[in-house]
């Protein structure tokens, strides 16, 4: 067991009606940094994201997720990790206020300054709005506001960005270098969007059909790849390793 990193998976498998979706899968989050999981269509990251927060059992393997084994200590990790995994389903009739309220009754956390939580993503003016008439965006928003409020030590998010719009997208990506810097935060995120993910990652892992081929720092990519995660990532999409 080690405290160095947020998740740790070593051998991870899984097979849906006995075909193997993750095979041999190693992933390593370090504590305190921003992760960017890439993949094409279908290669097994929300399947892993997944399996990381308890809603799929693993197969086989060990999945270790900041300290514990998740297949055992699942409540424990509920409780220190916030996530976005597919489509964020809320209260509709209720306002964005009161879906974060209920949320943080579930989690039996107390103290939270839930208007602070909607400012950070944006979401200042809803007022009694109804959740049923917000746009993508604002659910996408609203989804991060609520991964966050229990004050997570990690935050899994499937392509969080997903949906919203220019200004959505930098102030996102400003409120997630901040978790990281100032509250300590760890973040694993998805997006198919390589520029997002050069931007804000400090490592990057690339999985295909199911295994992570390549774990990599935006340090050693940046040296080693003079044209950037995009080629890095056909690189290995081409069967390479992605470094010339
Ligand atoms: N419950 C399930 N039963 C059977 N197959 C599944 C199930 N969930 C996922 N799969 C399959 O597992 C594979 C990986 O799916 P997954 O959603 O993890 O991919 P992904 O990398 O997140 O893709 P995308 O980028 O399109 O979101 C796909 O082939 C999918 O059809």
């Amino acid at each position: 067991m080690s405290v160095d990193y947020a998740v740790r998976t070593d051998g991870l498998i899984k097979t849906f009606s006995g075909m193997e979706i993750l095979t041999n899968c190693c992933m390593n989050v370090q504590l305190g940094t921003i992760y960017g999981f890439l993949g094409p269509n279908g290669a097994g990251k929300t399947t892993l994201m997944k399996i990381l927060t308890g809603l799929l059992q693993p197969t086989a393997g060990s999945v270790e997720v900041l300290g514990l084994q998740v297949v055992k200590h699942r409540e424990e990790i509920l409780r220190k990790v916030g996530s976005l995994i597919e489509v964020p389903v809320f209260f509709e009739r209720l306002s964005a206020e009161a879906n974060i309220r209920l949320h943080l009754e579930y989690m039996s956390m107390t103290g939270v300054d839930i208007k602070e939580m909607l400012e950070m993503v944006g979401l200042t003016h809803t007022g009694q709005q109804a959740v049923s008439t917000f746009s993508l965006g604002m659910r996408q928003r609203l989804a991060i506001a609520r991964a966050l409020s229990h004050k997570p030590e990690l935050l899994i998010l499937d392509e969080p960005i997903n949906g919203l719009d220019p200004m959505g997208i930098r102030e996102m990506r400003d409120l997630f270098v901040k978790l990281v810097k100032e509250h300590k935060m760890t973040i694993l995120l998805s997006s198919h969007i390589l520029s997002e993910i050069e931007h804000i990652a400090d490592t990057v892992g690339v999985i295909t059909r199911g295994t992570i081929v390549r774990e990599l720092s935006m340090c050693e990519l940046r040296s080693q790849v003079p044209g950037g995660l995009e080629d890095y990532f056909f690189g290995i999409m081409s069967g390479g390793h992605g470094i010339a």
